[in-house]
C-alpha cells in the first residue's frame, strides 16, 4: 500500500441511520466514536476533511409528509437532527483531541457557528476539521445534496458518500442479495441506469463539477484511510 493519500481533501457523507447501531432510533455513541476514529486515521495520513451528516436515525421530513403534515415542516425537523448528529460527531472528534468545528446553514448562534464558504475553507486551510450542519439550509433536498453542493465549495478532490453497503450494485442489494457490485461507474450511468445509492441531485452537482464520488461501508473499522491510500472496498465514479 503507497504511504501517500490520493486526496489532499475530501468531503465524507456519513450515514445518519448508521449513528443508531442496533438501537433502530438516535445516536449510538460508540458508533459516532468509531467514526470519529475513522476521520482520525484520515487526518493523520494528512488529508483535510470536510463532513456532512445525515439525519436518517432521528427524521426524515417525508415522514411528516406520508402522515398527512406538512412537508417544509418536516424538513426543518430532518434538518435538525443533522445539527443534533453533528454536534455528537464534534464531540467524539474532541475526546481524541481532534479539532473539529460545526458549522450551521440554519443560523443558532447559541449553539455553533453559521455557515460561510469563506469561513469553512479558512478552517479547512487552518487544518480543522468542518463539520457541515443543517444540510442545504432548504426544504426539499437531502444531505446528500448538500454534501455534493459542500464538496464543490471547498473545492474537495473527492465525495465519500459512507454509508450501509460496501459500493453501488446493479439493484439494491439490500432488496435484490444477487445484485452485482461496480468496481467503476461514470456518473452519465449512475444516472441514466437510476442507481439509488445517492440521490439525483447530488450526482449531477458533483458530476458538473467534475468530483469523484466514492461509496463505501462506513461499518467497516478503517476503510476511509484504507481508501485513501488507494485500497479498500468501494465503488468510484468519475467522470466519462
Ligand atoms: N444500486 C444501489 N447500490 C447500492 N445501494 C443502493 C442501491 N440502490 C439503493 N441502495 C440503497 O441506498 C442506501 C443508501 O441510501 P441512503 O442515502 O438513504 O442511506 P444512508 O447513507 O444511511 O443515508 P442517511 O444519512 O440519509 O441516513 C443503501 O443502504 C442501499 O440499501
Ligand atoms: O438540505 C437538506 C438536507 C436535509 N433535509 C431534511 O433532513 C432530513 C435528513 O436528511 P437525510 O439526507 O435524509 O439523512 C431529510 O429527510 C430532509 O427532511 C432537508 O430538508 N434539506
Amino acid at each position: 500500500m503507497s504511504d501517500a493519500p490520493i486526496y489532499k481533501r475530501v468531503l465524507l457523507k456519513a450515514s445518519g441511520e448508521a449513528l443508531m447501531g442496533d438501537q433502530g432510533f438516535g445516536i449510538d455513541v460508540s458508533v459516532v466514536d468509531r467514526i470519529a476514529a475513522d476521520i482520525a486515521e484520515a487526518k493523520a495520513l494528512g488529508v483535510e476533511v470536510g463532513v456532512v451528516i445525515g439525519g436518517g436515525n432521528i427524521f426524515r421530513g417525508v415522514a411528516v409528509a406520508s402522515k398527512g403534515g406538512d412537508r417544509v415542516t418536516g424538513d426543518h425537523m430532518g434538518m435538525l437532527a443533522t445539527v443534533i448528529n453533528s454536534l455528537a460527531l464534534r464531540t467524539s472528534l474532541s475526546k481524541i483531541s481532534v479539532d473539529a468545528v460545526v458549522l450551521s446553514a440554519i443560523a443558532m448562534p447559541e449553539i455553533c457557528e453559521s455557515f460561510s464558504q469563506r469561513q469553512a475553507t479558512a478552517y479547512m486551510d487552518q487544518g480543522k476539521v468542518v463539520i457541515f450542519a443543517g444540510g442545504t439550509g432548504n426544504p426539499f433536498f437531502t444531505t446528500d445534496s448538500a454534501a455534493a453542493l459542500r464538496a464543490a465549495e471547498i473545492g474537495a478532490d473527492a465525495l465519500f458518500k459512507g454509508t450501509q453497503v460496501d459500493g453501488i450494485y446493479s439493484a439494491d442489494p439490500k432488496i435484490h442479495p444477487d445484485a452485482m457490485r461496480y468496481e467503476r461507474l461514470t456518473h452519465k450511468q449512475v444516472l441514466d441506469q437510476g442507481l439509488a445509492v445517492m440521490d439525483t441531485t447530488a450526482v449531477a452537482l458533483a458530476r458538473e463539477n467534475n468530483i469523484p464520488i466514492i461509496v463505501y461501508s462506513i461499518h467497516e473499522d478503517g476503510e476511509f484511510a484504507k481508501i485513501l491510500l488507494g485500497k479498500g472496498r468501494c465503488t468510484t465514479v468519475s467522470g466519462e
